[in-house]
């Protein structure tokens, strides 16, 4: 077997508060620099994950648990302070649904910009782009400034885009709860799909019913650590507390 990711010992701290009072600036200074003033926590904490190309793996836990800061150190998009990760193959993420969208552009052009971000030469785009629309369905919006889609319309380009990519490893953060009812239905479709064609799917999200459709192992976080990994229907008991 190929592993596709390899998360090893990755931790992550972040910055609570960065402004301190003027008092607490002195008392700081006249201590001599003694400690850190910024106030820091732990999102992640020596964090291991290895995942075998084809897996279908769901991230799973409370809010604040650390899913979706796990998931950005997948896709390369954050740094860990300390561990490593890797991934093998082109890698996928619909982490900030249209994050390289550009407001000022319209749909067209955002798919061409879009694409060639996730690593689609221009005669690629240029081929896949009718299936690329007739998927998100956007007809007669596609050269319309993006600023002014919907969120839903705003999504099914974004999805739409990234599964056109043909992604070896596709990473998913909770954006199906932003579509309709019939997309959210193609989306997942599209999603079983690419797990059935040996692509490696890791997704965030707090529809139990729905990751344990799609995927077949869990992966549970609390307060930025692992505390199981396992069969997708234990991992979902296991967060329902039964
Ligand atoms: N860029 C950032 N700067 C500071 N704190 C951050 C940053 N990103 C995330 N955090 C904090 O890290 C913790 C973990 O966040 P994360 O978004 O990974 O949680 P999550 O498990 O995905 O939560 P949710 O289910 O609410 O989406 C949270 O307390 C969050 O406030």
């Amino acid at each position: 077997m190929t592993t596709a990711i390899e998360v090893q010992g990755i931790s992550k701290q972040f910055v609570l508060r960065h402004t301190r009072s003027l008092k607490e600036a002195f008392i700081w200074l006249i201590k001599g620099r003694k400690g850190d003033l910024s106030e820091k926590f732990h999102a992640l904490k020596d964090v291991d994950l290895m995942v075998e190309q084809g897996e279908t793996v769901a991230l799973l836990g409370f809010n604040g648990s650390g899913k979706s800061t796990l998931l950005k150190h997948i896709s390369g998009v954050m740094i860990p302070d300390t561990g490593s990760v890797r991934t093998r193959g082109k890698v996928a993420g619909l982490i900030e649904v249209g994050a390289g969208f550009h407001h000022d552009l319209s749909g067209r052009d955002n798919v061409y910009l879009n694409g060639a971000i996730l690593g689609m030469t221009e005669a690629q785009i240029d081929e896949r782009f009718e299936s690329i629309i007739e998927f998100a369905e956007i007809g007669q919006f596609i050269d319309t400034e993006v600023k002014f889609y919907s969120s839903g319309m705003y999504l099914r380009l974004a999805f739409s885009v990234a599964v056109h990519t043909n992604p070896e490893v596709f990473l998913v953060d909770e954006i199906l709860a932003v579509g309709d009812e019939p997309f959210q239905k193609k989306c997942i479709a599209k999603i079983q799909e690419l797990a059935a064609e040996g692509r490696t799917l890791v997704v965030v999200s707090h529809d139990l019913d729905l990751v344990a459709r799609i995927c077949e192992r869990g992966v549970v976080l609390d307060h930025g650590e692992v505390t199981f990994d396992g069969g997708i229907h234990e991992a979902v008991a296991k967060l329902r507390g039964a």
